[in-house]
């Protein structure tokens, strides 16, 4: 049974057209990056997948049980940090979190769970109501926590976090992939979204133009990698050239610099150099999820091939594609 099965979702407001056509699988246990320009939809996809807004098209289902059925037991199952969360007034984080334990019925320690999102004690016992955004974040972080959800659905986790706030979301989203949870976000942090997912999915105008790990995503581009390695004595280009996804060999002095098509290239390039002569160093860049974003929510013009139907873009890897949607 998958975590989240979306099949031809399309959801309008009036006139327009928030998501259409979305037709998404993500694997129990997986870590699911969602991306997209502000306005893309990524909100309206996560309020349809918790039973906030029916589909004006389409199902979804989550855990198994179709969200429009039984919104209500879904969320229990599910833990939820909202894109907007600014808490009852008055009430401290330790008795937001006490009320979502006892919601849930749950029998978590709610310090425990306070301290584990770095909220400090002295202030989770005040009225949360004056605390700064991050501290906001890390209430609704801890609340989302509450009853080892099966799912956890982060809309922007990071958003107004400071650096050691960011890489701690990191840790707990591992943490709960680990653990057995799927843990479904999205956020506008590319770099986090890039150490953490399994696969990613990019939202644009409503649609879904890609849907793949962030490696066959620079696959499918050929946004691949650049190997550069100084080496002791010169190295004739053709053989390097002849490594099977390698596009372009350029030697200059003691540099040799291979162009990758895949990342999978580069390390039998390097070995073919090794071979050759002595590598004294070397350098790796690959393209990064800002790159591919940055392609894939280009214009219509200059975007790669996104399938007229708005499902996911094809797979390099058949395996990864097939829990994504179809290829284009
Ligand atoms: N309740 C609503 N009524 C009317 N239009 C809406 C409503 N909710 C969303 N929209 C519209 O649907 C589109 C998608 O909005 P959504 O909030 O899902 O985008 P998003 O990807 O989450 O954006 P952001 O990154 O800025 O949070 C936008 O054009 C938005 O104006």
């Amino acid at each position: 049974m998958s975590a989240v099965e979306l099949d031809g979702v399309t959801k309008r407001f009036g006139n327009v057209t928030a998501i259409e056509d979305l037709t998404l699988t993500v694997d129990r246990g997986e870590v699911f990056g969602f991306l997209g320009p502000n306005g893309a939809g990524k909100s309206t996809t996560i309020n349809v997948l918790l039973g906030f807004l029916e589909p004006t098209a389409g199902t979804a289902r989550v855990l198994g049980t179709d969200v429009t059925e039984a919104s209500r037991a879904v969320r229990e199952r599910v833990g939820l940090l909202p894109e907007a969360f600014d808490g009852v007034p008055n009430l401290s984080a330790s008795e937001h979190v006490e009320i979502a334990i006892r919601t849930k019925g749950a029998d978590d320690d709610p310090d425990a769970l306070l301290e584990r999102v770095g909220l400090d004690p002295d202030d989770a016992r005040r009225p949360a109501d004056d605390y700064s955004t991050g501290m906001h974040r890390r209430m609704a972080l801890a609340i989302a926590l509450v009853g080892d959800p099966d799912l956890i659905v982060l809309d922007e986790p990071s958003a107004g976090l400071d650096p050691n706030g960011v890489q701690l979301v990191r840790e707990i989203v591992r943490e709960e992939a680990e653990r057995g949870a799927t843990v479904f976000f999205s956020s506008h942090i590319l770099d986090e979204v890039e150490r953490v997912s399994d696969r990613v999915g990019i939202l644009q105008d409503g649609r879904l133009t890609a849907v793949n790990s962030v490696e066959n995503l620079r696959a499918e581009l050929g946004m691949g990698a650049v190997v550069e390695a100084t080496v002791d004595d010169p190295v004739a280009p053709d053989a390097v050239a002849a490594v099977d996804g390698v596009t372009d060999v350029t030697v200059a002095d003691s540099t040799v610099r291979v162009a990758c098509a895949t990342p999978r290239a580069k390390m039998p390039a390097l070995r073919q150099i090794d071979r050759a002569t002595t590598v004294a160093d070397v350098t790796i860049e690959e393209a990064s999820l800002e790159d591919l974003f940055e392609a894939y929510t280009a214009g219509d013009a200059d975007r790669p091939d996104s399938g007229a139907d708005g499902r996911a873009g094809g797979g390099a890897d058949e395996g990864a594609a097939a829990s994504g949607g179809e290829p284009a």
